[in-house]
């Protein structure tokens, strides 16, 4: 059944302490963070969605990147495994809130490693980033877990990025958005539209032609409105410090059986 809630986690005040890979770390101001997950849940709730908090994990400085901890399909929830190790223990809320809304739970188990970053869905197409944090034994249980559901899992090499989803993510017409340059194999996605920045690659789809997307990406904004979309902005500066975007600070449960 259609059902329009999102998955957040309030952030941790070890958020400062978070990982960084791909850039240099700069200080978080963590009151400023909170002040924007913040308002990020307020835009989810203004524009239909009903968040529903996650326990927070105070002693985890990424768990408010929820993203990364499940990936759902219809209403089947797969419980990740981080390839950071310090981010495994973010799971445990998680399987309690995904259980308590009707999902059918399952997990990626040892030695596979997938985080939620790197699986972008697009319709029953699930592009699966095999990267730094997601191994092939983590692309087959993803396979094995949803495509007897009816999705269709393609592999995506991702090298230059935390995730998949640093690099793309999609507008509600399919259409892969992100910037050539971070892409490992540009031809893999067939239908592709470059975006002036960075942080303009990370879109989430809140129903009808509404993007939520970052205050960093003002041109891709632009572009956005020309081309008939409603962009609604939020500033995740703290968040985009920790290599965090829009995408990673919810999980949208769309399809849920209860
Ligand atoms: N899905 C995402 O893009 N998640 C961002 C995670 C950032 C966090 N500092 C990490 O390195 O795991």
């Amino acid at each position: 059944m259609p059902s329009k809630k999102a998955l957040i986690r309030r952030p941790s005040p070890r958020l400062a302490e978070g990982l960084v890979t791909h850039i240099e770390r700069e200080k978080v101001d963590v009151d400023l963070a909170v002040e924007q997950w913040e308002a990020y849940a307020d835009a989810l709730r203004t524009n239909g969605w009903e968040t529903v908090e996650v326990e927070p994990a105070d002693d985890c400085p990424d768990s408010v990147f929820v993203e990364d901890t499940v990936v759902m399909f219809r209403n089947v929830a797969l419980i990740a495994r981080s390839g950071a190790e310090s981010r495994r223990a973010e799971t445990d809320g998680v399987e309690e809130a995904v259980a308590g809304l009707g999902c059918s739970v399952n997990w990626v188990w040892e030695p596979a490693t997938l985080d939620g970053g790197d699986v972008l869905k697009i319709g029953d197409t699930i592009l699966a980033g095999r990267g730094g944090r997601t191994n092939a034994a983590g692309i087959q249980q993803l396979r094995a877990a949803f495509e007897p559901l009816g999705a269709r899992v393609v592999t995506v090499p991702v090298s230059k990025v935390l995730h998949l989803k640093s690099a793309v993510t999609a507008l509600p017409d399919g259409t892969v958005i992100g910037r050539i340059p971070m892409l490992d194999v540009p031809s893999l996605f067939p239908r592709f539209l470059p975006v002036p920045e960075q942080s303009g690659a990370h879109v989430v789809l809140l129903g009808g032609d509404k993007l939520l997307m970052a205050a960093s990406a003002p041109k891709t904004a632009d572009l956005f409105s020309d081309l008939g979309y409603e962009p609604v902005v939020v500033d995740i500066s703290e968040f985009e410090k920790l290599e965090g975007c829009v995408t990673c600070l919810s999980v949208r449960l769309r399809e849920l059986y209860a």
